[in-house]
């Protein structure tokens, strides 16, 4: 059986039990560097059960749409964030958690100056660059043991725009 998802435009409501979406939009919480420039304060639920936050750099290459969804994961230990480099948009994917394996996946495209952290614990697939270079920042855990737990669908997923 084949299950089509269709993209959806990202927003905070839609991603809010998934995690945040980090961009600059309406007032800022604060002007800073004498009123030229605003700061969204603290908008990413940062979560870590041991270990540090870090800063990695990803080059990932890029898919087009449609595309299969044949893999999500979750990182037990830490949240995640997704910061782009470039003002492309990419695909985004969240499920809810059924019970050891993700169910009902969600599809969105980022505007350009979105970016995003998934909570920690959420099902979410990986990074997916739709357009070249493929430049992110990732802010993750850093730390010992395992924090990656991934969950291969016998169903096929397509998402389309
Ligand atoms: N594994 C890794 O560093 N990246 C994934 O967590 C991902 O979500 O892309
Ligand atoms: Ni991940």
């Amino acid at each position: 059986m084949t299950v089509r998802i269709r993209t959806q435009p990202l927003t905070d409501e839609a991603f809010a039990p998934y995690g945040d979406v980090l961009e600059a939009r309406g007032a800022p919480d604060k002007l800073i560097n004498q009123g030229r420039c605003g700061r969204f304060h603290d908008r990413a639920q940062l979560d870590f059960s041991d270990g540090r936050a870090g800063i990695s750099i990803f080059q990932g290459e890029t898919e087009t749409l449609p595309l299969a969804l044949k893999m999500m994961e979750r990182h037990p230990e830490g949240s995640q964030a997704f910061i782009p480099m470039s003002g492309d948009p990419f695909l985004v994917v969240v499920a809810r958690d059924a019970g050891v394996r993700p169910a009902d996946p969600l599809a969105f495209l980022t505007q350009p100056g979105q970016a995003i952290n998934f909570h920690r614990g959420i099902w979410h697939g990986v990074l997916t660059p739709l357009a070249a270079p493929g430049l992110f920042a990732v802010v993750d855990r850093i730390g010992a043991g395992a924090n990656l737990e991934e969950h291969w669908f016998e169903t096929e997923f397509i998402i389309e725009e």
